[in-house]
C-alpha cells in the first residue's frame, strides 16, 4: 500500500460537498447484472425477445457489440434502453472485447463453444489479471479447446474459444471461491449443452450466491429447468429457451452511494422503482444503512432513507454483495465509530484489487483504513482533501464522491471510469444535491 501523494493525468471532478440536508427523488437505470444475463439468455433463446429498462453503459454496451459479432440481432427500440434481440446461429471467427467487464468476460467463453469456429476473448489492460481460469479449465473439462499463447490453459485475458457447435455437457467441479460468475456462466449456457450439465463448486468459500440466484432466477423464468436443491450443487437440463419481453429492474447496488448521501449529508434520499422482491444484493442496502443510522421507508415503489448526518460503524460480513463494499467503507470513513467489512478476500480481483486500493485511498485522505486477510477495517480520523484515485474502477469513484460530500478539496480521478455501470454518475450526483426530484 502506498501513500505518497496521487500524481495522475486523468482529469480531477472536485467532488461537490454538501450544502445541507437533502431532499431528492433519483432515477437508477437498469441493473447490470439483470441486463447482462438476460442480453444472453435473449441471444440463445427460440425467437426474438424484449428487454426494456435495459441499462445502457459500457459493460452493457460491451455485451451487446460481443452478442452482435456472435449472430444475434441487436437492435433499439423507441428508447435506447429498449432492446430487440433476436438470436441467430452462434457464429465463431471474431473476437470479442471485454473491457473490464466481467459479466462479458465470465459469461462468454461458454457461449462461445457452441459458435461454429474459434472467438477470440480480450480486454483493458486491467482486465488481462482478472482470473478466468475456472471457468476455462471447466470448459476444457466440458471438452472445449481453449488455446492463448502457451501450453497450459489460460488463466487471464486474451484466450480463445475454439468452438465446434456443441458441447457434450456432464458434470464438472468449479472451485468458484474467487468469482460467482464462475458459476454464473456456465449455467446461462448450459441450457444448450447436449446434456445436462451437473456443477458442483468445490472452493472453501463462495461469494456473491445472490448473483447466482439471479442467474438461476433469470433462467427458470425462460422455461429453464435448473435443481439448485443441493448446496453447491447446480443441474441444468437441456431444452428450450423461451423468448420474453422482460422489464429490468433498476441497479441497486448502484442506488447506494445516493442512498449512503442521505446518512452522510442529513435529509431524504428517494430511489424509485424499488422492487418489492428482488435477487439484486442491493436488496441489502436499505437494511445497512439502517445499521448505520439511517431510517428506511417503502411507500409503494419508492425507497426512502433519511439520515441525520450522523453515521454509525458497523461489523458486516458482505460476502454477498461484494460489490456494496466500496460505498460502504466510504461511509464508515465518515463514521464516528470503528468499522469492519469482512468475508471480501476475493475483492483483490474485481475491476482493481479494491482492499488495496480502499486502504490506500482513505489513508491519503488521513483515514485509517487497514486491510484484513478478507476484509478492511476502518477506524475514524479527521480527514482531509486530496486526490482520491480510482484504478478505472467505477465504485471506487463512488466511495470518493461520498466521502466529498462532507470533506473539503476531495478530487475524484477519472470519475468517467462511472460509465462501467452508470453514465452520468456526476450530473446525477449534482443534480441530487441541489435537493430537487431528479431523474437520469
Ligand atoms: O454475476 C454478476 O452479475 C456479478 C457477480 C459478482 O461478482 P463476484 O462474485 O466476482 O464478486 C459481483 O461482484 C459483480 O459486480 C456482478
Ligand atoms: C465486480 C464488479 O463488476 P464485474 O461485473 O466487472 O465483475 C462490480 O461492478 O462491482
Amino acid at each position: 500500500m502506498t501513500t505518497s501523494p496521487a500524481r495522475t493525468d486523468l482529469p480531477l471532478w472536485p467532488a461537490p460537498l454538501a450544502g445541507g440536508p437533502l431532499d431528492a427523488t433519483v432515477e437508477i437505470p437498469g441493473s447490470k447484472s439483470l441486463t447482462n444475463r438476460l442480453l444472453v439468455l435473449a441471444a440463445l433463446a427460440d425467437g426474438p425477445g424484449v428487454l426494456r429498462g435495459a441499462l445502457r453503459s459500457r459493460d452493457a454496451d460491451l455485451m451487446i457489440a460481443a452478442l452482435r459479432s456472435l449472430g444475434a440481432t441487436i437492435t433499439e427500440g423507441d428508447a435506447p434502453s429498449t432492446l430487440h434481440v433476436t438470436p441467430g446461429p452462434v457464429t465463431g471467427g471474431v473476437e470479442i472485447d471485454c473491457g473490464l467487464a466481467g459479466t462479458v468476460m465470465r459469461f462468454l467463453p461458454p457461449v462461445a463453444a457452441l459458435a461454429d469456429g474459434p472467438v477470440r476473448f480480450d480486454g483493458d489492460p486491467q482486465a488481462r489479471v482478472r482470473p478466468m481460469l475456472p471457468v476455462l479449465a471447466a470448459l476444457h473439462a466440458l471438452g472445449v479447446t481453449v488455446s492463448s499463447d502457451g501450453p497450459e490453459l489460460p488463466a487471464h485475458l486474451p484466450f480463445t474459444v475454439h468452438g465446434r457447435g456443441h458441447v457434450a455437457g456432464g458434470a464438472v467441479d468449479v472451485d468458484a471461491s474467487g468469482s460467482s460468475q464462475f458459476v454464473s456462466a456456465l449455467l446461462l449456457a448450459a441450457a444448450r449443452f447436449d446434456r445436462p450439465l451437473m456443477l458442483r463448486h468445490i472452493g472453501a468459500t463462495l461469494p456473491s450466491l445472490p448473483h447466482i440466484e439471479m442467474t438461476v432466477a433469470t433462467l427458470r423464468d425462460v422455461g429453464v429447468r435448473v435443481d439448485d436443491s443441493r448446496d453447491g450443487i447446480w443441474e441444468v437440463t437441456p431444452g428450450p429457451i423461451a423468448a420474453r419481453d422482460v422489464r429490468v429492474e433498476p441497479d441497486l447496488s448502484n442506488a447506494a452511494p445516493f442512498l449512503a448521501a442521505a446518512l452522510v449529508s442529513g435529509g431524504t434520499v428517494r430511489v424509485a422503482g424499488w422492487p418489492a422482491e428482488t435477487t439484486q444484493p442491493g436488496a441489502m442496502v436499505p437494511g445497512l444503512l439502517e445499521r448505520m443510522g439511517g431510517t428506511v421507508s417503502l411507500d409503494g415503489d419508492v425507497l426512502s432513507v433519511t439520515g441525520t448526518g450522523a453515521v454509525h460503524g458497523i461489523d458486516v460480513d458482505l460476502h454477498a454483495g461484494g460489490e456494496l463494499a466500496p460505498a460502504f467503507a466510504a461511509l464508515a470513513a465518515l463514521a464516528h465509530s470503528p468499522s469492519r467489512l469482512r468475508g471480501i478476500a476475493h475483492l483483490r480481483g474485481h475491476e482493481t484489487d479494491r482492499l488495496a486500493a480502499l486502504a490506500t485511498e482513505i489513508t491519503r485522505l488521513g483515514g485509517r483504513c487497514e486491510e484484513t486477510r478478507d476484509g478492511l477495517v476502518i477506524t475514524p480520523r479527521p480527514l482531509h482533501g486530496a486526490t482520491f484515485r480510482t484504478y478505472a474502477d467505477h465504485r471506487m469513484a463512488h466511495a470518493g464522491a461520498i466521502i466529498g460530500l462532507r470533506v473539503p478539496d476531495v478530487q475524484v480521478e477519472d470519475v468517467a471510469t462511472t460509465a462501467k455501470t452508470l453514465p452520468g454518475f456526476d450530473r446525477l450526483w449534482t443534480r441530487m444535491l441541489a435537493t430537487g426530484d431528479e431523474g437520469a
